[in-house]
């Protein structure tokens, strides 16, 4: 185990190895930190110039449990440097890739991918690896390699070497589950597929599965997939749950006894830079229409709207005129504990109510909002929409919001108020039976 270490961390000549980590984002500079810690000499490359000042004064643009921590004491020890120049990345022994891979309409976006490799393609040496992290469509690793031979006029599994070494941790949890989770890496060559097996073994302490470069991509693409899938079940049954006036959670927690069901839990979408487009990236190079899928995406995206439509029916029920009435929407992000908004269906709902309604107001304690407190936010209002499952929002004491408001209307679009206020019109996803 010291051998290995040793070989990873320092090359033949007995020189700290230099790793650059390319984008700087919720994955890459968490990428960064882990491997400045493992021991190596870390250079992170982005192009926005804020996010690189920031980094190299020790503080995070992200929200994620320990890493201010983490960032402040390798940055102090010289351990981490950022940079938008790309001539400093000279002279690395691995380019990590972390650059995002959104979606435009529904086609990938592989322009952040391909400059990154323009960049890789300026400085690489002979004998480099080249890891892409970012989750990409089937295919792409071996596309990209053949872009950098083509730059460079070097051959991938003779001059350089290229594996998909794709990230699977859950924001929230990523310092945990960047050690501790399973990897899957897959090289263009088996050569490249070995030292990335190599490099990412300084720190990670679960399982590496070592597979081809396009095996690897699928693996990443199915397991985002499968969960888009179950969550869109669970969701399809929350919309039968109001047919048959039951409370879809009670309904859940008792199926999920059953040895072989695990039902996943619905709301008001599914948002995340990762679950709205994953299953997209997966159909993108295919040949053929595949049904299931698509239709998983359809009955996600439709979940905003249903919560509109419950928040209107209340608004009825309670004789408050559209018009007129004042909502307050809790939480922004896409999830409880994160400020990330990327495909916030909380952003999706809002865009929906804000021409009908007179106003609406958003509070969310990690990312901001129209108003900066709970209460300025809801004294007065007509209706609370709660939209992101803020562990904060777990503990808020209805029936002394109610006091402050106008019309006691709650909807819960996330399933985290399981006995309904007294005194208030309530809705939610999957509470037939209320
Ligand atoms: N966020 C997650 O939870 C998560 C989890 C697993 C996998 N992923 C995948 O990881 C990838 C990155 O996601 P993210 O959430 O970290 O994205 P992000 O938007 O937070 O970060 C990407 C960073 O790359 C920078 N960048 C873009 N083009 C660049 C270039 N050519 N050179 C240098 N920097 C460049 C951007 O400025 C940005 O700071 C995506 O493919 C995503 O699907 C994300
Ligand atoms: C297979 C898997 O586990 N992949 C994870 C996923 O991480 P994520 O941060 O995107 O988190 P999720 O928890 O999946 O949430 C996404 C959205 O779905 C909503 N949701 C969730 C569960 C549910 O039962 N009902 C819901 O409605 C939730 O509110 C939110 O809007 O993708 C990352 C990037 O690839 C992976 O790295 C990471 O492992």
């Amino acid at each position: 185990m010291r051998i290995l270490k040793f070989c990873v961390l320092f090359d033949k000549l007995g020189v700290r190895m230099k790793i650059a980590v390319i984008g700087l984002g919720y994955i890459g500079l968490p990428t960064a930190i882990m491997f400045a810690e493992a021991g190596y000499e870390v250079i992170g490359f982005d192009v926005k110039k804020d996010v690189v000042d920031r980094i190299n004064s020790g503080k995070a643009h992200i929200v994620e449990p320990g890493i201010e921590e983490k960032l402040n004491k390798v940055v102090k020890e010289e351990r981490l440097k950022a940079t938008t120049k790309v001539e400093k990345l000279r002279g690395a022994n691995a380019f990590i890739i972390c650059v995002q891979t959104p979606l435009e309409g529904n086609k990938p976006n592989l322009i952040y991918l391909e400059n990154a490799i323009r960049s890789v393609a300026e400085v690489i040496d002979r004998g480099a690896l080249v890891i892409i992290e970012s989750t990409v469509p089937p295919g792409t690793t071996i596309k990209m390699a053949k872009l950098l031979e083509s730059l460079t006029g070097f051959r991938e599994g003779v001059d350089f070497y290229m594996a998909h070494a794709p990230e699977r941790v859950m924001p929230g949890r990523i310092f945990y589950e960047l050690v501790y989770n399973s990897r899957v890496i897959g090289g263009v060559s088996e050569k490249a597929t070995e030292l990335a097996v190599k490099l990412y073994k300084s720190f990670v302490k679960g399982e590496i599965y070592a597979t081809d470069a396009t095996t690897a991509e699928m693996i990443k693409l199915m397991e985002n997939t499968y969960r888009d899938v179950n969550i869109a079940l669970a969701n399809e049954f929350a919309l039968l749950a109001h047919q048959y006036g039951v409370n879809i959670f009670e309904a859940i927690r008792i199926a999920n006894t059953h040895p072989r069901v695990n039902i996943h839990f619905p709301g008001i979408g599914v948002g995340g830079h990762c679950l709205p487009k994953d299953p997209y990236l997966l159909l993108s190079n295919a040949k053929k229409e595949f049904g299931l899928i698509r239709l998983a995406r359809k009955i996600n995206e439709s979940m905003p709207k249903f919560v509109a439509t419950l928040l209107f029916e209340a608004l009825e029920e309670g004789g408050v005129e559209e018009r007129e009435a004042v909502v307050t929407v809790l939480g922004l992000a896409y999830k409880g504990g994160t400020d990330d908004i990327r495909n916030s269906p909380a952003l999706t709902f809002v865009k929906l109510i804000r021409d009908r309604v007179l106003e609406v107001r958003t509070y969310d304690p990690y990312v901001g909002g129209t108003h900066k407190s709970l209460e300025d936010a809801i004294v007065e209002a007509d209706a609370v929409v709660i939209a992101t499952d803020h562990p904060e929002f777990k503990e808020l004491n209805w029936e002394e919001i109610g006091r402050l408001m106008r019309h006691k209307i709650l909807i819960d679009g996330r399933g985290i108020v399981s006995n309904p206020p007294k005194g208030f019109i309530f809705k939610g996803v999957g509470r037939g039976d209320v």
